[in-house]
């Protein structure tokens, strides 16, 4: 480990975040009663131009009004290059008391934009009076967010997680695809006739799983546009939670118990975990750093890789 210790994500559930626009209020007693951890109101591309002010509205009410029980609450501001984004966070930072827990800043290019965003929130929480510091989540959805990632990371004590945003993402990149997220049917290899259908989504994935770890955050997989494919949104979660991600959107409720059990250690693993400490503390009482387990290898990084998955265990409090 370097000098700089890696500092740990907040500790709190971020399995799937479920979206719903801020126009669709008839939306928001289902979305604060679902399974989701984190609920997203949106202000940004789900909601038409036409509707943004109505949104807003809508969104301060609902902040105040329904029980959003222990969900983390965050509303996706408009990006940096619209005129709305200023009066989202001072309608809302105005407007809504403690329980608006985080604020979405979309299509982050550069640490430049965090800094606007917090410089704005950090004047209006002090003019407010407010203690309970907002806390940031940014998406990277653009060629310019995922070259400046790491920066990205590192802008604000206020930023808690990160998410991939495939759709904007795919636009700003120029790819060839209409298709949120998941396979794309034109990029597969050839071998022996076979078709073999790599996965697009993986460098960007681990560029940012590697900022958030950098700087203590929550890497998180965003958008599958297709809600009709659960076995496709499974697989696409089950990637992302190998690579490290925490948790991945959910634009439908159908969504919700997928990422759910997807980004929950089942009951194998946690016991292979339990396993695996017990065996390593065996190999400690017997002066050895390394051991065998089920045949294969554990030393004192299997340790670390256990912990993982018991963090995350303990966090859901099963
Ligand atoms: C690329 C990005 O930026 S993604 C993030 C931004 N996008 C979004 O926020 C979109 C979120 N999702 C939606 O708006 C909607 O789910 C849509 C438009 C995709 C589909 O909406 P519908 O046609 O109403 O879906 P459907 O009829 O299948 O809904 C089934 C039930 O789930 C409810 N529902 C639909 N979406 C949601 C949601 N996001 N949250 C909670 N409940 C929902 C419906 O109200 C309906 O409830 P009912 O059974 O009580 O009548
Ligand atoms: O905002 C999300 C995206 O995929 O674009
Ligand atoms: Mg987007």
């Amino acid at each position: 480990m370097s000098f700089r210790t890696q500092p740990l994500p907040p500790a709190r559930l971020n399995r799937c975040q479920l979206f719903g626009p801020g126009s669709r209020p008839a939306l928001f007693e289902k979305m604060a009663k679902s399974a989701a951890d984190v609920i997203n109101l949106d202000l940004e591309d789900s909601v038409a131009p036409d509707d943004k002010a109505q949104a807003r509205t809508n969104i301060i009410a609902a902040i105040n009004d329904v029980d959003w029980g222990a969900k983390t609450l965050s509303v996706r501001i408009n990006g940096l290059d619209t005129p709305f984004w200023y009066r989202d966070v001072v309608d809302l930072l105005e407007q809504v008391g403690d329980r608006l827990d985080q604020i979405m800043i979309p299509k982050a290019g550069c640490a430049a934009d965090i800094y606007a965003v917090d410089a704005l929130v950090t004047a209006i929480e002090r003019a407010k009076g407010r203690t309970r510091p907002i806390a940031f989540e940014v998406i990277i959805e653009s060629a310019a967010g995922i070259c400046h990632v790491e920066e990205i990371a590192g802008a604000s004590p206020r930023l808690q997680a990160i998410s991939l945003g495939a759709a904007d993402f795919a636009a700003s990149m120029g790819m060839a695809t209409t298709g949120i997220g998941g396979t794309q049917e034109n990029y597969y290899m050839i071998r022996e006739g076979q078709k073999y259908w790599p996965d697009p989504w993986h460098w960007a994935q681990t560029a940012i799983v590697a900022a958030c770890r950098t700087h203590g955050l929550l890497p998180v997989d965003g958008p599958f546009g297709d809600f009709s494919d659960p076995e496709g949104f499974r697989a696409q979660a089950m990637r992302s939670a190998t690579l490290g991600m925490v948790g991945k959107w959910a634009i439908h409720p159908s969504q919700i118990a997928l990422a759910n059990e997807v980004f929950s250690p089942n009951e194998a693993a946690v016991t292979e975990a339990r396993e695996i400490l017990a065996a390593m503390e065996q190999a400690k009482r017997d002066g050895a750093g390394a051991t065998v387990y089920k045949g294969r290898l554990v030393d004192i990084a299997s340790i670390k890789q256990a912990e993982v998955t018991l963090r995350q265990f303990e966090l859901i409090g099963a």
